[in-house]
């Protein structure tokens, strides 16, 4: 017996399709959502990532302002840029794309971003607002995760869902999503410090791999028929990605992400939801 999968590109491309149609309709009231990046450096993966979410905004009928800077730029520079981007009323929502270069506090640039076109839902505000329970654009890969879930039918509500990793972009929040009314979850929270992690895994109805450690979580450690999401991204020798979750786990899951096609086209398509939601926010304001 095989898991079913969670097919991230699959679902990916329906909110895309969805979201065009939103798109098409704020371009008939003169409205064009616009994506802003800033990149700096060199790093041919954050090149690679950024250069896929402009091909996603033309797709879906965004306009995209790529802006970049040496890898020598320095902090003022940065933080330029971001005052840039949140006075061009041309950019609806942008991100300052992680990790930047060593000696830049990265904290600072990531407040100064306008918290109304923060699009990747990861300013302290945001942040804060998701804990208050206030509408906020929401984190990206955490909102993937739990809509990767709903798509596919998987019963969050009264499930028990354990987290694997605390790190900022993902393991920090996705409790946060999933212990809302709405979600209604469970949630351990497990990492590093954590004594018998195989013991938690072994409860987990849903769990969440986001440790960044491959091949963490073992078929041993799987009660059959789980839904198993691999988030972990880490690299072998050769470049070849290689997940949190042991290829065996395949034989013990219910349902299962695969990595890669899995969480992370669902994470570019949560980034561009949160830029055409900004831009319906603001549209209805100037409308009324
Ligand atoms: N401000 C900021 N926001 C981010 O969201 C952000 C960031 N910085 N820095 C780097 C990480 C990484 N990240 C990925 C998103 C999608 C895939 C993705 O779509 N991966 C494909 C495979 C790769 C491909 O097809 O190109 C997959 O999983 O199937 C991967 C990685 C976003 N990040």
């Amino acid at each position: 017996m095989s898991a079913q999968i969670l097919d991230g590109r699959a679902a990916a491309a329906a909110i895309k399709s969805d979201l065009t149609a939103r798109v098409a309709v704020l371009r008939e009231r003169g409205v064009t959502p616009g994506l802003g990046t800033l990149l700096v450096g060199d790093d041919v993966g954050s090149q690679k990532y950024v250069a896929g979410k402009h091909r996603d905004c033309a797709a879906v009928g965004i306009a995209s302002l790529q802006r970049e800077l040496p890898a020598t730029a320095g902090q003022a520079e940065i933080e330029a840029v971001v005052h840039e981007l949140n006075a061009d009323p041309a950019c609806t929502g942008y991100i300052v794309q992680l990790p930047l270069p060593r000696g830049i506090d990265v904290n600072r640039v990531l407040e100064l971003i306008d918290p109304a076109k923060d699009a990747d839902g990861l300013h302290p505000t945001n942040l804060g607002r998701l804990v208050l329970g206030q509408p906020a654009p929401l984190p990206c890969t955490p909102n993937g995760v739990v809509t990767l879930l709903r798509r596919n039918g998987v019963e969050i509500a009264g499930a028990h869902v354990v987290v694997v990793g605390r790190g900022v972009t993902i393991g920090r929040s996705i409790p946060l999503l999933l212990t809302r009314r709405s979600e209604n979850a469970t949630v351990t929270q497990v990492h590093t410090g954590t004594r018998d992690l195989a013991a938690h895994l072994r409860q987990a109805d849903i769990i969440v791999a986001a440790a960044g450690v491959p091949h963490l979580v073992k078929p041993e450690d799987v009660k059959p028929g789980a839904a198993v999401l691999d988030v972990g991204v880490s690299r072998d020798e050769h470049g070849k990605v290689v997940g949190d979750v042991h290829p065996g786990v395949a034989e013990v899951a219910g349902w299962l992400s695969p990595n890669p096609g899995g969480v992370g086209p669902m994470t570019r398509a949560m980034l561009l939801q949160n830029v055409v939601e900004a831009a319906e926010r603001a549209t209805a304001v100037v409308g009324g």
